[in-house]
């Protein structure tokens, strides 16, 4: 059998590490042809020297430079132009695990070539999910990695998609879902950067912590499956055992249940529809005597960012790429001391007020340059809002 050749977009991240120790356990399934970063190339090096890739990626072009001369063997792409290359290089899979909106181009351009795609980056649905599933079909090519959907998918597999009631995605609820309105205003950064249950980028862990998060992923989930934001709901699961359920029309339920670790969904993924022998590594969710799920209602007075997510995708679709934008600024700003966590809805409401363009768009042109348009409102915002404190 021949290996897959793989490139991971992200791979010094959250994701891009686990999928590297996915390829790590199966050398014969996998060849890590490229490796593509932003800027990290002291941790770049260390998997240059390990999976020994064709070809890598530095989008910021100073660390480029400064990485030019490590391995006269390895390829180096530079910024924009080189993730577009890297799609010509033959590649046979491509994890797309950065973070942010830089690689979307690259994800279309993927999908235009029927390349299999693992997707992770949720930005990208979220920014482009109309023009990127007109160029997709769920599972070939393209594996949704974000795990709520990841097991979504997995519950329907082999189902009429005609016959989805309803999709309920859960959610930990993040650092605060015992916390008061107060003690998050005066939270510090790295209380919100302690997730309860997953080890993530600093950015979705604090979109994460507002629940942003789980209003960013049904609208991820209404363009990957299709469905009407109606028919996507979402209930707290403080152990994140459970990930994604399915309701169909004759009234059964059908419930993903993995211990929260992303090789479960990345595995499966890259390898569908085979399933990678990892099993080994997890066993709480073997000892039958211990199970038990809780499941609570998600406040939507406590987050109202998660039904500012939901609202922003009943607007139209230009609403979500300005809140892309504006909570990409808006939680550097909170990670940087600038603002409280609690200022994060009030500032993207007011963002997404600010607008008065068309609701609908015609293209993913359009659509990449309101996260832009998100992004200055949000400074500007950001701004007034740290010089009351
Ligand atoms: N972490 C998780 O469990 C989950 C993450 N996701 C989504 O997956 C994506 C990645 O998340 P996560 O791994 O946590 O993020 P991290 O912040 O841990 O990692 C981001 C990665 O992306 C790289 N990167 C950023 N910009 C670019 C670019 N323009 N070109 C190439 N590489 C780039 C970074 O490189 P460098 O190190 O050089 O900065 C780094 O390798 C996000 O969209 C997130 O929402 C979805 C579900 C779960
Ligand atoms: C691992 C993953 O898929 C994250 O998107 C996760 O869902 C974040 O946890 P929350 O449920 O707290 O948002
Ligand atoms: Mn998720």
């Amino acid at each position: 059998m021949s290996q897959k050749r793989l490139a991971v977009i992200g791979a010094t991240g959250s994701i891009g590490r686990a999928t590297l120790d996915v390829c790590r356990r199966f050398p014969e399934e996998f060849d890590v042809r490229a490796l593509a970063v932003r800027s990290n190339i002291e941790e770049l090096k260390k998997l240059v020297d390990e999976f020994k890739p064709k070809y890598v990626v530095i989008y910021d072009d100073v660390a480029a430079s400064n990485f030019a001369l490590y391995d006269e063997s390895v390829k180096v792409l530079v910024g924009h132009e080189g993730l577009m290359q890297l799609i010509d290089e033959g590649m046979d899979h491509i994890v797309f695990a950065s973070s942010g909106t830089e690689a979307i181009a690259a994800l279309s351009a993927s999908l235009d070539r029927k390349i299999e795609v693992s997707l992770a980056n949720k930005e990208s649905l979220i920014v482009a999910g109309p023009w990127i599933m007109e160029k997709a079909s769920l599972a070939d090519p393209l594996r949704p990695i974000d795990s709520e959907h990841n097991a979504v998918w997995q519950c329907l597999l082999g189902e009429d998609l005609n016959e989805i009631e309803e999709i309920i995605l859960t959610a930990s609820g993040g650092p605060f879902l015992h916390s008061s309105y107060e003690e998050m205003k005066l939270a510090t950064p790295s209380r919100a950067l302690k997730h309860p249950t997953w080890s993530m980028g600093s950015k979705i862990t604090v979109d994460s912590a507002t629940l942003l998060n789980k209003g960013f992923e049904v609208i991820e989930a209404s363009y990957l499956f299709a469905l009407p934001i109606e028919k996507i709901n979402a209930v707290v699961q403080p152990d994140s055992l459970a990930h994604g359920c399915v309701r169909f029309s004759d009234g059964s339920v059908k419930m993903f249940l993995s211990e929260p670790d992303m090789r479960i969904p990345i595995s499966f993924a890259l390898s569908y529809p085979k399933r990678l022998k990892i099993g080994h590594l997890f066993h709480r969710l073997a000892i039958t005597e211990k199970w038990k799920l809780d499941f609570l209602r998600l406040d939507e007075n406590k987050f109202p960012c998660y039904s500012l997510a939901r609202r922003a995708l009943q607007m139209g679709n230009a609403y979500p790429p300005i809140i892309v934008g504006a909570d990409e600024v808006a939680v550097e700003a909170f990670v940087k001391g600038k603002i409280s966590i609690v200022d994060i809805f009030p500032l993207l409401e007011k963002v997404l007020l600010s607008y008065n363009g068309p609701s609908n768009l015609n293209g993913l042109e359009e659509a990449i340059s309101l996260v832009e348009f998100g992004r200055r409102i949000a400074r500007e915002l950001c701004r007034l809002f740290s010089e009351r404190r």
